[in-house]
Order: C-alpha cells, then sequence, then structure tokens
C-alpha cells in the first residue's frame, strides 16, 4: 500500500471518515461530562441561559439529540441554549413582540451559542459543492456567529407546543428553505401563503428585535454581523 498517499490526506474517504468520527466521539465525551467543558466554557465567558432571562421561551437543541442532519447527539447532556446578554436581551424583545400580538404563540429556539468544535462536525458532515457549502454551514476556520453566542436558530410553537409550518423542517438545504426565494415557491405551489406567512411573523419580530435573517434559512437569524461580534466576543472554541 502506498502509505504516503494516505499520509495526511483528505483523498483518502476512509481517513477521512476516521477524522470525522473522531471528533464527533471526542465532542460526545466533552459533552457528557455531567456540566459539560461546552457549558463550563460558555459561563467562564459570559454566556447566559436565554431561559434565565426569558422564562417562558421554548428550547429544545436540535443538535442535543439525533433529531438533525448528522443523526448524532453532538451536544451531549448540554440543553440549555446559551447567548450573550445583548443578543439575549434582544430575544427576550422579540418573544414580548410576538406575545404581545399572539399571546398564544412562544419562539421556540433549536440553537445559540455553538462551539467551533461542533461547527467543525457540521461543516464535514455536510456533503455539499465548496461555493455552497457556506450558505448552510459557517466555514468554521472563519467562525459562524453561533461561535460567538450572537446567532440563533429558532422557529415559532403554537399554544401547545408544536412548531408552527414553515415550509420545512429544521436545517433543510435547499431552495425551499431561502426567504429569498418563497415568491418562486409560491408560484410554483412549493410553499402555501400559510407557511410564508408564518415565515413572515417570524421575521417580523425578530427583525423588529434588531436581528437580520438570512438569504438561505429561515431558521436564522444574527444579532451583529461577523465583523462586530469578532470585536465584542472570543470563540467559544
Ligand atoms: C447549520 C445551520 N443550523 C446554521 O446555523 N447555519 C449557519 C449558516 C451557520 O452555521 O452559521
Ligand atoms: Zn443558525
Amino acid at each position: 500500500m502506498d502509505i504516503f498517499r494516505l499520509n495526511f490526506s483528505f483523498r483518502s474517504p476512509l481517513l477521512f471518515a476516521l477524522i470525522v468520527h473522531a471528533s464527533v466521539v471526542y465532542a460526545q465525551e466533552e459533552a457528557n461530562q455531567s456540566i459539560s467543558t461546552f457549558e463550563q466554557s460558555m459561563i467562564d465567558a459570559g454566556l447566559v441561559d436565554i431561559q434565565s432571562i426569558i422564562p417562558d421561551i421554548l428550547v429544545e437543541l436540535k443538535y442535543s439529540g439525533k433529531d438533525n442532519f448528522v443523526g448524532v447527539d453532538v451536544y451531549g447532556n448540554l440543553e440549555k441554549c446559551y447567548l450573550h446578554k445583548e443578543p439575549a436581551l434582544m430575544l427576550a424583545r422579540a418573544q414580548q413582540f410576538l406575545k404581545e400580538k399572539y399571546p398564544d404563540y412562544s419562539l421556540l429556539v433549536y440553537d445559540g451559542a455553538r462551539p467551533r468544535s461542533v461547527q467543525q462536525i457540521l461543516w464535514d458532515t455536510l456533503d455539499a459543492p465548496i461555493d455552497v457549502k457556506p450558505n448552510y454551514v459557517a466555514n468554521p476556520s472563519k467562525g459562524s456567529i453561533h461561535n460567538y453566542g450572537s446567532a440563533v436558530d429558532l422557529t415559532i410553537a403554537d399554544k401547545n407546543g408544536n412548531p408552527l409550518d414553515m415550509g420545512t423542517g429544521y436545517d433543510h438545504f435547499g431552495a425551499l428553505a431561502y426567504p429569498t426565494m418563497e415568491k418562486k415557491m409560491l408560484k410554483e405551489g412549493k410553499l402555501t401563503k400559510g407557511q410564508i406567512a408564518h415565515r413572515k411573523i417570524l421575521r417580523s419580530v425578530m427583525t423588529k428585535a434588531g436581528f437580520r435573517g438570512i438569504d438561505s434559512e429561515w431558521w436564522h437569524f444574527n444579532a451583529f454581523p461577523l465583523s462586530v461580534v469578532k470585536s465584542k466576543y472570543s470563540i467559544i472554541e
């Protein structure tokens, strides 16, 4: 066997799969400690549990379980959603705006602060052309705004806690999830007026609170641009 061709090369699918597997196992071990290294580092960096500021907000961390596109629990026993205080206060305003207009609804948060080690797993797992990939998962070498505790993935839940129909599920990586494609999708009969109306409620409360959405994911909102979070906060490794 030509060992030199395997050596440190991602051209070998076997080696690549082994490295991804090892990093998933490592992240799971880290996360499974009673208070995970992730959680402790976020607390140490001054991030806050959003439910300590917004007691009525719903949280279901999708990466803390297998119901996510990795198919693996990459957060272990991390069940709480952390954000820096300023984004958390902005989120509290968004929940307040939602409740004022729709008292039965609540924001339902799927993800907030996310360590870069987990970002790397998401990046390695997503099988997409390199030029398309950053639309769906930020490149860990540049950092995601999630890695700075300043982005949130979320939807709206009804009075029973069930998510409203947004036309796709969380982490549907494709045109159907693009806010910029909604008119086209409506015309083609791929989204309904009701689904778009639900997305508009989410966008309206989030943007009123100061968040900015992105073109490719209806669920993702940034409190500040990447350049700003890099100057304000340290990355969560
Ligand atoms: C992976 C997805 N939930 C997400 O958060 N994507 C954005 C673009 C990110 O990784 O920052
Ligand atoms: Zn996101």
